[in-house]
Formats: structure tokens, C-alpha cells, sequence
């Protein structure tokens, strides 16, 4: 909470979460009419705190200058250092636009008193509408069909309209989801809305979801046509789909990965694809990321889909970030607990 009639805050540069959407956002949220009590007469003056927003590089020597005399960071992927925490005595709030304040140094930031929050679910939507578009393209091998034809100008129709080569539609298709939880839950529900027959594996969720299947990962994967990965990265998920796992899967599966490459083992994925035992893979994280130029997957670009980590990437998701991380600086200048905060 800051003690004078103003706030300072520096909006962090990033080219998503752009500098410019988070002053907007800030203003409006801390200079909310509701929160002012307005003079009666004119002209009309708000009571309460003003945001002085300023934009600033996430460059370590750049942000520390501008930081000074600073109450508030918002920033997105900019790491905030012990050095930076050290060097702005004022600093008291940081605010990440992100699923995890993961670029901040969270123990510097308790020994200089400095509260931390981020931004949960922003972009739960823009993921789960994102991996039911890589379901389908690799379900119906759209880029596959795209590419002669957008780039050579080459009808290869007669090649994707024979029996063995025409994909699965989703109506009545048995779908896997390893995690149910922001994006899960939503990709369930497109999914259930196309007729496909969806199945959960998440041992913190019990019971029935929804009038949906919850089931063992074993009994998921022998089941499942599609199994689409939605748990978080952590110990116990890492690794969580290997060749094992692979094996259990009903021939001619497919798998999509629009959550955190190393939940997949991506050796045991390209054997089942070059074998033939996977008909397709749909992928938008990996286990290294820059994908290695050694990397396998390219390679396979008949029976693949990868995009570069674009699934949660929408201007929604920008905005969203941009107005969860203000209302978080609002609670902070009124005095409220703050709603997702680390330390
Ligand atoms: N590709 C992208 O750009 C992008 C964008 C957003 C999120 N993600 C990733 O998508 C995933 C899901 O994100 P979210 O926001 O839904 O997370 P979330 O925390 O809301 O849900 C994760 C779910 O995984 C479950 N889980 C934990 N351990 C599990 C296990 N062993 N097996 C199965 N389920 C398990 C949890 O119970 C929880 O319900 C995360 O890995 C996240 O990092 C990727
Ligand atoms: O993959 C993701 O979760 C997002 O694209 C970015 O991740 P973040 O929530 O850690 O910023």
C-alpha cells in the first residue's frame, strides 16, 4: 500500500504483454471511479491515488534506472534479479503477467520485503482453443494437404481421399486427457461438443466430471484414440508418458502436446511414429526448446504437427495478462489482500 496520493509504477517492456496495455490497464483499475470519492464542483478531481505509469526496457541496468523512486513493477518475461531487488529500495510490489512469477528471484524479493504475484488462467482459453485446432489438424492431416498446394500451387486430393490415408473425424472418437484442470476442463468441453467420447486421467480430480469418464492413465491409454497432455510440469509429471506408455495405446493412435515437452518422452514418440504404430503426433512444446537441429521430429513431417510454442498466445491473453495484473496493483494501493500472490 503506498502512503501518498500516487503510486509509481514501471510497466516492463515484452513485444506481447506490450508496456502500453498495462499502463491503460493500470490507470483505469487504480484510478477506478468506484474507488474515488469525487469533490462535489467542478472541475472534477479524483480523491483517491493516481497511477504514474512508466514504460520501461526489462534490460537488468535499464530497468533498475527507471525503477528508482518506483513502488510497483508489472513486467512479463523480463527476470527480475537479486541485483534489480537490491538496487530499488522502494520497490515493494512485483506483479508477473504470467501462469508463474518463474523469472523472478522469489528469495531476494523476501529479504527485500517485496510482494510478488502473477497472473493464473489468462490464457487458458487461448490454449484450449489452440490444441483442438492441432487435434484436428493432425486427426485430418491439414498441413500435411496444405502445403503442396499453398506452396507449389500441386492438387494432391487424390492422395488424401483414399480410405487409408483420410483421417478420423471426432464424433464418437475415444479422447484421452492426461490433466484436467484451466485447460483440460476447457478442451473437454470442445471436445464433448464435436460427440468424441472423452475420457480424464488426473489424480487430483476424482469421482465423475461432468458425466465424464475418470479413469486410470493405463486404462485412458489403452482406451483412447487421441490423448491430448494437460498436467502441469512437475516431478511427478515428468517423463510421465514414455515408451511404456506409448505401447498402451490402441494402434494408429494419436498424440497432441500443447502443455510441456518434457511430460513426453520424445525419443519413445518419434519410434512409435516412424514405426508406424502412431499415426500422428500434434506438438507445441518440446523437451528442448529452441527445437535442436538434431531433432528427429522434422523429419517426420508427414505424420506431425509442430508449431513453435505458440498456445497461449493470443492479443486475448496479452489484454487478459495486462488487466489481472492491474487489478492486482489496485488491491495493493486500496489495502486488500492481494488475490495471487507468492510471498
Ligand atoms: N503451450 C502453451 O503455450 C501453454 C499455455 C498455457 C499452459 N500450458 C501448459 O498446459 C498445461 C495445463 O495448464 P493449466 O493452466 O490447465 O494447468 P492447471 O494447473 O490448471 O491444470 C493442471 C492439471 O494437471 C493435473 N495433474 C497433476 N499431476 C498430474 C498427473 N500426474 N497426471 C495427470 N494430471 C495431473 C492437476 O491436478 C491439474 O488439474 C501446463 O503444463 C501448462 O504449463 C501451455
Ligand atoms: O506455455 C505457457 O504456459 C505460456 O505460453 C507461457 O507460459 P507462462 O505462463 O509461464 O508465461
Amino acid at each position: 500500500m503506498t502512503d501518498g496520493n500516487s503510486v509509481r509504477v514501471v510497466a516492463a517492456g515484452d513485444h506481447f504483454v506490450l508496456p502500453s496495455l498495462i499502463t491503460r490497464a493500470v490507470e483505469h483499475e487504480v484510478e477506478r471511479a468506484d474507488v474515488h470519492e469525487v469533490r462535489l464542483g467542478w472541475p472534477l478531481e479524483p480523491f483517491g491515488p493516481v497511477a504514474e505509469v512508466q514504460e520501461a526496457s526489462d534490460a537488468e541496468d535499464e530497468l533498475i534506472e527507471a525503477l528508482a523512486g518506483a513502488q510497483v513493477l508489472v513486467t512479463q518475461m523480463g527476470p527480475v534479479t537479486g541485483k534489480v531487488l537490491a538496487a530499488c529500495p522502494d520497490l515493494r510490489l512485483v506483479v508477473v503477467c504470467r501462469g508463474g512469477p518463474v523469472n523472478v528471484n522469489l528469495d531476494a524479493a523476501k529479504d527485500h520485503d517485496v510482494r510478488v504475484c502473477f497472473a493464473p488462467g489468462r490464457n487458458a482459453a487461448a490454449t484450449a482453443e489452440f490444441t483442438v485446432g492441432m487435434m484436428l489438424a493432425a486427426l485430418r492431416r491439414i498441413p500435411q494437404a496444405h502445403d503442396p498446394l499453398a506452396r507449389q500451387g500441386s492438387w494432391e486430393g487424390a492422395t488424401y481421399y483414399t480410405y487409408e490415408r483420410s483421417g478420423l473425424e471426432l464424433e464418437d472418437l475415444p479422447v484421452g486427457l492426461v490433466g484436467y484442470g484451466a485447460v483440460g476442463s476447457r478442451v473437454a468441453r470442445v471436445l464433448c461438443a464435436f460427440g468424441a467420447r472423452v475420457m480424464v486421467h488426473d489424480p487430483y480430480v476424482h469421482g465423475e466430471i461432468h458425466g465424464l469418464r475418470v479413469t486410470s492413465l493405463d486404462d485412458l491409454l489403452r482406451r483412447s484414440q487421441v490423448i491430448t497432455l494437460h498436467a502441469r510440469l512437475t516431478p511427478e509429471t515428468r517423463g510421465l508418458i514414455g515408451a511404456r506408455e506409448l505401447g498402451l495405446l490402441p494402434s494408429g493412435a494419436v498424440v497432441v502436446n500443447v502443455a510441456r515437452g518434457p511430460l513426453l518422452d520424445e525419443g519413445a514418440l518419434c519410434d512409435a511414429l516412424e514405426s508406424g504404430r502412431l499415426s500422428a503426433a500434434a506438438l507445441d512444446t518440446y523437451e528442448r526448446e529452441p527445437l535442436p537441429a538434431q531433432s528427429r521430429l522434422p523429419g517426420l513431417a508427414d505424420r506431425v504437427v509442430l508449431t513453435p510454442h505458440l498456445g497461449g498466445a493470443s492479443r486475448a491473453v496479452a489484454e487478459k495478462a495486462a488487466r489481472i495484473a492491474a487489478e492486482e496493483v489496485g488491491r495493493w494501493v486500496r489495502g486488500e489482500p492481494l488475490a495471487h500472490c507468492l510471498t
